[in-house]
């Protein structure tokens, strides 16, 4: 049988913040499969717990035999009876004992492995011959609140998508280009700028929100009129970051304002209609449906509104979110949630729901380019993996391959906004 598991081995690894993590291989009969697990920096309360307490070094001495003893001889093809078996040894509801990323590095390595044992590349594995469609890579392009330093904006992710471009390859070209010229505007503003980054390949300058703004709309409009693209702003609050509870106001500290939370909703609504947003993450608080749902009806015709923090991935906390009506699009964070089985229900669920599905990368990364690959399989029309970096361009390299082997490639039905 060639998709007997045969061997698992762990090992620890270093993550673009230079923190440890873990990268797991899954040898079967026929096939090989390894992946890595990333970690957040701005996480939700209720994703699953990344790492049990003593961290990835108790993986390896302790866990690493638990778990390859469960999995060997299993068939790596029944990627939900691994993800059963996974959540069985751990044994909690948060993933507490053997933590959700050393699941999710398994669940992922089981699923490579069973498509190696194939010859398959996991894309077509997971989503068959009906795959073919590649999504619109959403860039990071400013960085600010938890993934850069104090003096770069509140708002957590300045973006762009290219979504007049006609193939991948455009797409992340255009995506660089603008990285480019923001660089150049930046240090127009600011000639002491040493092109300092933060966590997820964006500047990290030494301006204010409004600052950032205004060249993010500049740089899409001037790389636009160049290359011919549609190229549209978006951005990412993180606004759990910026929640303060005892004050109930979203504070934000660089500009010395704090809103309350029909203020932010004001604020949201007057950025969204100023600078034409096409998608807008976390606008609001990770427990705040009703502010989602108020802001989806009043603006979410013209803009996507997606939830991150507020959902983690989970299904049962989108379904709530979709009786309410909050938000209309959803992150896709495999880690959020641990197993890949959990992942996909989540994304079945919000496409029944025409909720958007966003694959995406976390603040700390690897090499690691699943990503890319499940965003095909689900046939997510946007993957949010940054513009640059080399744990970035991993994920954005590896869709330039996969479009060039699908016969019938073709970028994905945006949603008209
Ligand atoms: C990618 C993000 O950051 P992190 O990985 O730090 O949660 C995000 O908030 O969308
Ligand atoms: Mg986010």
């Amino acid at each position: 049988m060639e998709t007997v598991i045969e061997d698992v081995r762990v090992r620890k690894i270093l993550d673009s913040r230079g923190n440890p993590t873990i990268e797991v291989d899954v040898i079967t009969w026929n096939g090989f499969g390894r992946a890595a697990a990333p970690s957040g920096a701005s996480t939700g309360t209720r994703e699953v717990v990344a790492f049990p307490e003593g961290g990835v070094d108790k993986v390896i001495s302790e866990l690493e035999d638990v778990i390859s003893s469960e999995l060997i001889g299993m068939d790596a093809e029944y990627l939900e009876d691994i993800d059963l078996i996974l959540k069985e040894i751990d044994g909690t509801e948060n993933l507490s004992n053997i933590g959700g990323n050393t699941i999710v590095a398994v669940s992922m390595a089981a699923a490579k492995a069973a498509a190696s044992s194939y010859n398959l590349p996991l894309y077509k594995f997971l989503g068959g011959n009906f795959a073919t469609s590649i999504p619109y890579p959403l860039g990071n392009m400013i960085n600010g609140g938890a993934h850069a330093g104090k003096h770069a904006p509140d708002i957590q992710e300045f973006l762009v998508i290219p979504k007049g471009a006609s193939d991948i390859q455009e797409a992340v070209f255009a995506n660089s280009k603008v990285h480019a010229r923001i660089r150049e505007l930046i240090q127009a503003k600011d000639p002491e700028f040493t092109g300092g980054k933060g966590d997820e390949g964006g500047w990290a300058p030494k301006i204010s929100n409004y600052e950032a703004l205004e060249i993010q709309a500049r740089a899409c409009e001037e790389i636009g009129d160049e290359t011919g693209i549609e190229i549209r702003p978006s951005l990412d609050f993180a606004a759990t970051e910026l929640w303060n509870l005892k004050e109930e106001k979203y504070v934000y500290r660089r500009e010395n304002i704090k809103r309350d939370t029909g203020e932010q909703i004001e604020f949201v609504k007057e950025l969204i209609k100023t600078y034409k947003m096409f998608f807008i993450e976390d606008p609001l608080h990770e427990s705040d449906f009703q502010g989602f749902a108020q802001l989806t009806k009043e603006i979410g015709d013209k803009c996507i509104i997606c939830g991150d923090d507020i959902f983690v991935t989970n299904y049962k906390i989108l379904k709530k979110g979709i009786e309410m009506g909050a938000a209309n699009a959803i992150i896709i964070k495999p880690n959020q949630i641990g197993t890949l089985t959990d992942t996909y229900k989540t994304v079945k669920l919000a496409k029944e729901n025409n909720y958007i599905p966003v694959v995406s990368h976390r603040s700390g990364e690897t090499t690691d380019e699943t990503i890319a690959h499940l965003a095909v399989a689900f046939s997510a029309p946007i993957i949010k993996t940054g513009a640059i970096g080399g744990e970035r361009i991993a994920k954005l390299n590896e869709l330039i391959r996969i479009q060039e082997e699908i016969p019938y490639a073709r970028m994905a039905n945006l949603p008209e906004r």
